[in-house]
């Protein structure tokens, strides 16, 4: 089972190892290195086909690795109507749901239902997606997931002008004063993880930095003490 939210809480720099860089021939000894690692949640990428350009895993993965992660189960829907699916989501051990700003007709509505299942509720933006757009529904919000590369792979390289978005996002956090957490996403290392945390972040998501490492658990040490 996932540990409670606890770490929800803005005192240290949380990492969130992406799943899809996971090597699926060996998913219990990857969702072992993510148990005994300092990362606090594992990061579960939904895609669908539409909303982005590639497929990636469903419900019974992610109900099955609920049952073997000890971390924080942070699902990010790549999805269109997220509301059809996400009471499934719940079930299958989602803690975190984080839905797309520009997927959702009714956003209002859609962090009304993951609240009303008692989870967090993310919303994401993409890289050519204004932060602005946030401002009337940033005090209902959990989390704010800056996308650094357009959804839908991994392994792309960061996109630098994302670093203004998240220290745009910061600046409305702060003069609102919700409670939302900034999690940035896509191209993040152990060269531009200060950076990014300088910025503003609170939560590195990291796929192939950490699952191409040869040290894994190291890795993600080394990212945790990024924003130091
Ligand atoms: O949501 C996505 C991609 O759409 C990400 O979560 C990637 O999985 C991050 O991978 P890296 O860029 O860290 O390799």
């Amino acid at each position: 089972m996932f540990k409670t939210l606890s770490n929800l809480e803005k005192k240290e720099v949380i990492v969130a190892p992406s799943l899809l860089a996971a090597n699926f021939l060996q998913l219990q000894h990857d969702i072992d290195m993510v148990n005994n690692s300092e990362a606090a949640w594992l990061h579960l990428d939904v895609m669908d086909g539409r909303f982005v350009p590639n497929i990636s895993y469903g419900m019974p993965i992610i109900a099955q690795v609920s049952q073997a992660c000890t971390k924080v189960a942070d699902v990010h829907l790549m999805i269109e109507q997220p509301d059809l699916y996400i009471a499934d989501f719940k079930k299958a051990g989602a803690q975190v749901i984080t839905v797309h700003q520009e997927a959702c007709t009714h956003l209002h509505r859609t962090i009304q239902l993951i609240h009303s299942l008692d989870m967090k509720a993310g919303v994401a933006l993409n890289p050519a997606t204004p932060v602005h757009t946030l401002e009337d529904i940033i005090a209902d919000i959990d989390l704010v997931l800056i996308m650094s590369v357009n959804p839908g792979f991994g392994g792309q390289k960061f996109i630098q002008h994302t670093i203004k978005k998240i220290m745009q996002a910061r600046e409305l956090i702060d003069r609102t004063g919700s409670r939302a957490l900034i999690e940035v996403d896509g191209g993040i290392n152990l060269e531009n993880a200060h950076a990014i945390v300088q910025a503003g972040a609170d939560v590195l998501v990291a796929g192939s930095t950490v699952f191409a490492s040869s040290n894994p658990v190291q890795t993600i040490a080394q990212l945790k003490q990024a924003g130091k």
